[in-house]
């Protein structure tokens, strides 16, 4: 089978590239309309940093996983087209700040109309608002001229920093589709594509409206339990409790279970938040603002936060940080990761500056340009400094933050970098990642999230 997927990026270029690596017989096109990304992907030097992603290119690019500009060739020769486009929070108009911006979803199939000439399967890979495929159904109807579409919906459920891992073993596959004859033959044969590395029992076949569903569901599950242990983290740091403590005790429940219950400077990334939003808007479009205002508390818990982080720095720090030095170390919204998309290191570090810190930014992974653009910073703007590793980033500075979980930052030599701080030396562990007792012992005036 020819298999062309729109839009190469964190999701596109793995998801294709896994499928290209299990599936020999099948030929993958990833196509997109960066020329700049696309050339990256036929480099040395991918445009997404993931563990694992190197190889399984290298193993397949040039025989059967390709990178394209050429969408309408790619589109045109293949029997299945996955749209793997970005779906922003709308910026204007009607639902602006919480609806899905659907505009490249709908040029896509736009394109798919105008330039396939036989029969597709068309597979809706993006993160959508229920009924999506209703719209996409429609746009290829109307444009049809005797060709057969069916639409199915495959959300994807990798995270970042673990895609490979998650692409290779996932807990479950889903593919909605229409639940009638040719609906189902289609839905099948994205089962056998996926059956070549996942265990049939892990393949969940639904209609096409669960599906879609489905996958907001689970971004919001899984942010809500943010931030719930967020919420008991402000809470421990008023009692003495240690949330650390509470997140064990309770994660031991097997009904609550253990993971994502890790406190945090608040959950980031391009998805969760912009989820959320659209299934407010869904809810509020269908008469529900109780279910609408249920769920928008999980985000204004995450900004509670990030604010409630930096105003502790603040206040911690004589209840000015007016021309001091702050190191940050760590700006990716997650470890594993050059993305920074919503990373709570963005909002920290413009709440620093409106105090008018000094910040210096050591990421493992994060170029400058980068920090800069996020920030809304120019470049030759002096209020923050990029620096190549942490001890640089650290040196004479009044105190540090760790806002990134990258695992060297636990191997740091915490004595050397005390000997060249200011004192009182302040250490702000966002993530809990630190021996808090350890650094007391050094000296540090050391805290961490919801550790009173
Ligand atoms: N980033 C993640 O970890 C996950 C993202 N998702 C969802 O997957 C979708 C894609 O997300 P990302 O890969 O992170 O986005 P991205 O922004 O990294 O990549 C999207 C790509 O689509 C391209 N594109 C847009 N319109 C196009 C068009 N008309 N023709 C050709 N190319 C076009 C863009 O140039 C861009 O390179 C979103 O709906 C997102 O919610 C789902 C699961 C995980
Ligand atoms: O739709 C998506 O985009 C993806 O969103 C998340 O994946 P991702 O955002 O890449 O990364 P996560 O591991 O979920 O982390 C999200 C944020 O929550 C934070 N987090 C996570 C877990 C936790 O216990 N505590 C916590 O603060 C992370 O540091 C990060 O900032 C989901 O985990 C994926 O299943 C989903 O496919």
């Amino acid at each position: 089978m020819k298999i062309c997927c729109i839009g190469a990026g964190y999701v596109g270029g793995p998801t294709m590239a896994m499928i290209a690596h299990k599936c020999e017989d099948h030929t993958v096109t990833v196509v997109d309309i960066n020329e700049a990304r696309i050339d990256a992907w036929n480099s040395v030097e991918l445009p997404v940093y993931e563990p694992g992603l190197d190889e399984i290119v290298q193993a397949n690019r040039g025989k059967n996983l390709f990178f394209s500009t050429d969408v309408d060739s790619a589109i045109r020769e293949a029997d299945m087209i996955f749209m793997s486009v970005n779906t922003p929070t709308k910026t204007y108009g009607v639902g602006a700040g919480r609806a899905a911006d659907l505009r490249y979803i709908e040029k896509c199939a736009r394109k798919i109309a105008e330039v396939c000439e036989g029969d597709k399967i068309v597979v809706e890979k993006s993160t959508l608002p229920v009924r999506t495929a209703e719209s996409i159904k429609r746009i290829l109807e109307s444009n049809a001229e005797g060709r057969k579409f069916q639409i199915l919906s495959n959300p994807e459920f990798l995270a970042e920093g673990t895609a490979i891992q998650d692409l290779q073993n996932p807990d479950r596959v889903l593919i909605g589709g229409d639940q009638t004859p040719e609906g189902k033959a289609a839905i099948q044969i994205l089962v056998d594509v996926y059956a070549a590395w996942v265990p049939e029992e892990r393949i969940l076949t639904t209609n096409l409206w669960s599906s879609e569903l489905s996958k907001l569901t689970a971004n919001a599950f899984l942010a809500q339990r943010i931030s719930s242990i967020n919420a008991i983290s402000a809470l421990c740091e008023a009692t003495e409790a240690n949330v650390d403590e509470v997140a064990h005790a309770i994660g031991t429940d097997s009904r609550i279970g253990p993971k994502f219950l890790k406190s945090s400077v608040g959950f980031g990334g391009s998805c969760f938040q912009k989820d959320i939003l659209n299934l407010v808007y869904l809810c509020e479009h269908f008469g529900l603002p109780d279910v609408a205002a249920y769920w928008n508390s999980v985000i204004e818990m995450n900004d509670y936060q990030k604010h409630r982080f930096a105003r502790k720095v603040v206040s911690t720090l004589f209840n000015t940080v007016s021309d001091k030095k702050i190191a940050v170390l760590g700006f990716a919204f997650k470890k594993d990761t050059n993305d920074t998309r919503e990373s709570a290191a963005i909002y920290i570090c413009k709440d620093l500056l409106e105090e008018q810190a000094n910040l210096s930014i050591y990421d493992p992974k994060v170029p400058e340009a980068q920090m800069l653009r996020d920030l809304e910073l120019g470049e030759k703007d002096d209020s923050i400094t990029v620096c190549g590793d942490a001890y640089e980033a650290t040196k004479d500075a009044h105190a540090v933050l760790v806002l990134t979980e990258w695992d060297e930052f636990k191997e740091l030599d915490y004595k050397k970098i005390y000997d060249a701080m200011h004192l009182p030396a302040f250490l702000f562990d966002g993530r809990n990642v630190l021996d808090l007792e350890a650094l007391r012992e050094i000296g540090f005036e050391a805290s961490g999230i919801g550790k009173g």
